[in-house]
């Protein structure tokens, strides 16, 4: 689709700024928008187009795409929902829900989160209970805390979930598993009989997902509506359990997947628009006789945004890996081949959780970057940490998964210590861990964070055993040592986050033109050396740095901003957001901030009159003491 096409549709979509739409009118409005992306979306490609005219149909979805996914109520259906159709779903299951899903016929979300309930899932209260004499799952509410509370697009929009419920037959519970429940009457969109719907209210951010509450009163669904590729309840009520309780986690795994490349993302827009405005922007006098410099010629600036480029770049090649590891481990799963599975799990607790932390903390810094102007809503920058952040939560808050990949961690390492062989990402904990004298190559530098991590494993492992001989229970010694369990895991996810940047980008490299080469190799230098320093303790503790090599990496910290400086702005360029995306005044191609921003703020629906109304009702009688 063509230029104008697109934008026709932006400037449809977007006559109003958001911030001035009420709760209810912002909800409204991201349906329209979404219905109409997604009609956009999914007009397919037909036998007869030319090459050309399916490449700009495959870059206007892509611009769509980018568009409508982050906050749109449909975000669940597309993410959670058809996932765990095609994951938790047998042939048949998928067969007739996968049609209707893809072809929008229905929308759904995914509905495992409680009031009372979110990480531990089972704890889970919702109940399904077979009963065999109707060949029927009775679902219900229990209590208060056990309503569903937070799946986007429950409250208003979807007419079918994925329901996590606790299946109980004759009394017995069989654990947690996945129902598909019609929720709405697909004609008049009414909640079906037993069913209570309703919105949990404002939020941080996300405000146009539609966020969702759902309680059971006795509500009866067929048989059929277990997802039961895993664990199946025959038409007698005999269950049959699944080869491993936790494939029923699957989405889960798949969407932390998804988050770490959904953060590169998310960063690569932030200090897009950072940047950008920090190129146009000129501020203070250093030199008397010269005139105000841009910002970005301040190595602090320089400091707090070049590094959030390399991130994005790490975990968008990090996500790449992981995304093949997630690939491969499903097929192996299909064909009942589990002991990858550990491994993917811990991985994704690691790498979710690193990528979101730092994410979270290099938008705010963009937005902090950029003076009062990055605190205007038109900046777009508070929005795009108002996501990010969720993605601390969702999905699995990060303390949990750190603390589930330390699990996987502490295993490896007994298990080695008794001889038991180390593979995959763990293997390099059986290295030596002794560091003789400081590398300050990159590749030195990463061996380094390997040790960190080795040496920070052992010694909690050392902290645990000796808590349990102390007489603590092992989950008593566990949860005294939680802060420096996170603290292993975190070691080991920067250290597979370095090295596979690293590796990634070696690959690569072969075949970059040699500036692009030089370029791109300065950014993994950028990146790990300004680990090394934030990490420094560390160093000095395991990596036997000494005081002279850190005056070394911060001088080389310093020619590499230099050095990276002239080729910032093509950076974030190559980053290839169209303006639509950004929805920044302060990020847009064209440099014209200043120009956007009384644009935008002549929108303010305030500005619509000269007086408000406000002075003759109060403002003039209180300053005449008449109030
Ligand atoms: C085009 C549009 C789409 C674009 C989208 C782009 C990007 C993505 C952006 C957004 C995503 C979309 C939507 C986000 C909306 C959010 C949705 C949600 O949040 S859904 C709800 C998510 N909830 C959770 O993640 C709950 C977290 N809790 C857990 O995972 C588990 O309960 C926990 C804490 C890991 C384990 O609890 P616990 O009871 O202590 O232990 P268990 O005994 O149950 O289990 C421990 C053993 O089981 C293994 N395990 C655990 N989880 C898994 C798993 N997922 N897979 C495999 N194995 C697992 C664990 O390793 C232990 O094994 P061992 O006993 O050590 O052998
Ligand atoms: C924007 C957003 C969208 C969401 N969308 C969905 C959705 O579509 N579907 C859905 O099902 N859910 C959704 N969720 C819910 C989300 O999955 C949960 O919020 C998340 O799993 C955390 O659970 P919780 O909120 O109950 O917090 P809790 O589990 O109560 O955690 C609260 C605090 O207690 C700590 N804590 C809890 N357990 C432990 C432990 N074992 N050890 C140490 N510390 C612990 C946590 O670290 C955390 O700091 C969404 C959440 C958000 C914010």
């Amino acid at each position: 689709m063509d230029e104008q096409k697109v934008l026709s549709i932006k400037g449809l979509l977007d006559d109003t700024p958001e911030e001035y739409l009420s709760h209810k009118e912002k909800y409204e409005n991201s349906i329209r928008k979404s219905v109409l992306f997604y009609k956009t979306l999914h007009s397919t490609e037909d036998e007869n187009m030319s090459v050309d005219e399916k490449t700009k149909l495959n870059f206007r979805n892509i611009v769509t795409s980018a568009i409508f996914k982050d906050n749109s109520p449909f975000m669940l259906h597309n993410s959670m929902f058809i996932p765990t159709i095609m994951g938790q779903g047998t042939d048949e299951q998928r067969e007739y829900w996968m049609k209707r899903a893809k072809n929008m016929e229905i929308i759904g979300t995914y509905a495992q989160t409680e009031l009372g309930h979110g990480t531990f899932i089972r704890g889970l209260e919702t109940q399904a209970t077979y009963d065999p004499d109707t060949e029927e799952f009775v679902l219900h509410s229990p209590v208060l805390s056990s309503y569903k509370w937070w799946p986007g697009g429950l409250a208003h929009t979807a007419n079918y979930c994925i329901v996590m419920a606790r299946l109980y037959i004759k009394g017995k519970s069989h654990g947690i598993h996945p129902f598909m429940v019609q929720i709405r009457d697909e004609e008049t969109h009414m909640p079906l009989p037993g069913i209570k719907l309703g919105e949990i209210g404002a939020k941080l951010g996300f405000n146009t997902v539609n966020n969702g509450f759902l309680g059971f009163e006795n509500h009866r669904i067929s048989r059929d509506r277990m997802l039961m590729k895993n664990a199946q309840v025959l038409k007698d009520g005999t269950f049959v359990a699944g080869s491993n309780s936790k494939l029923t986690y699957g989405t889960m795994v798949y969407v932390r997947v998804l988050i770490v490349s959904n953060m590169a993302n998310m960063l690569a827009k932030a200090v897009t628009i950072a940047l950008r405005y920090s190129a146009i922007r000129r501020q203070s006098q250093p030199k008397p006789d010269e005139p105000e410099p841009q910002i970005l010629d301040y190595v602090t600036q320089q400091h707090k945004l070049f590094i959030a480029i390399a991130s994005s770049h790490a975990f968008y090649m990090n996500a790449m890996w992981l995304w093949e590891i997630y690939y491969s481990v499903s097929l192996q799963l299909a064909s009942g081949k589990l002991d990858n599975l550990p491994e993917l799990h811990a991985l994704a607790c690691c790498l979710k959780p690193l990528s979101t932390i730092d994410a979270t903390a290099m938008i705010e810094k963009c937005r902090l970057a950029c003076g009062g102007h990055g605190y205007m809503l038109s900046a777009n920058l508070a929005q795009t940490y108002g996501l990010a952040t969720a993605a601390y939560t969702y999905e699995g808050e990060n303390t949990v998964l750190l603390l589930q990949a330390a699990r996987s961690l502490v295993k490896a390492w007994v298990g080695h210590v008794k001889g038991r062989p180390l593979k995959g990402t763990m293997a390099y904990l059986a290295g030596d861990s002794t560091v003789k004298a400081w590398d300050g190559s990159i590749d030195g530098i990463i061996q380094s964070f390997k040790v960190v991590a080795i040496r920070k494993i052992s010694s909690v492992v050392k902290i645990l055993q000796d808590y349990e001989k102390s007489g603590l229970s092992p989950e008593d010694a566990w949860n005294k040592a939680s802060v420096f369990l996170t603290a292993a895991s975190e070691a080991h996810g920067r250290a597979v986050l370095l090295s596979v940047y690293k590796s990634e980008m070696d690959k690569r490299a072969a075949v970059l033109s040699p500036p692009l080469r030089k370029v791109l190799l300065q950014l993994v230098d950028l990146y790990v050396t300004y680990w090394a320093l934030e990490k420094v303790g560390d160093m000095l503790l395991y990596a036997s740095i000494t005081d002279k090599d850190v005056d070394e990496l911060q001088r080389r910290y310093i020619e590499l901003l230099a050095a990276i400086r002239p080729n910032a702005v093509g950076l974030v360029d190559a980053f290839d957001f169209r303006d639509e995306i950004l929805n920044s005044t302060l990020g847009a191609y064209d440099g014209r901030a200043y120009e956007r921003l009384m644009e935008e703020a002549m929108k303010s629906p305030l500005n619509a009159e000269p007086v408000n109304q406000t002075f003759h009702k109060y403002l003039k009688p209180f300053m005449r003491g008449k109030l």
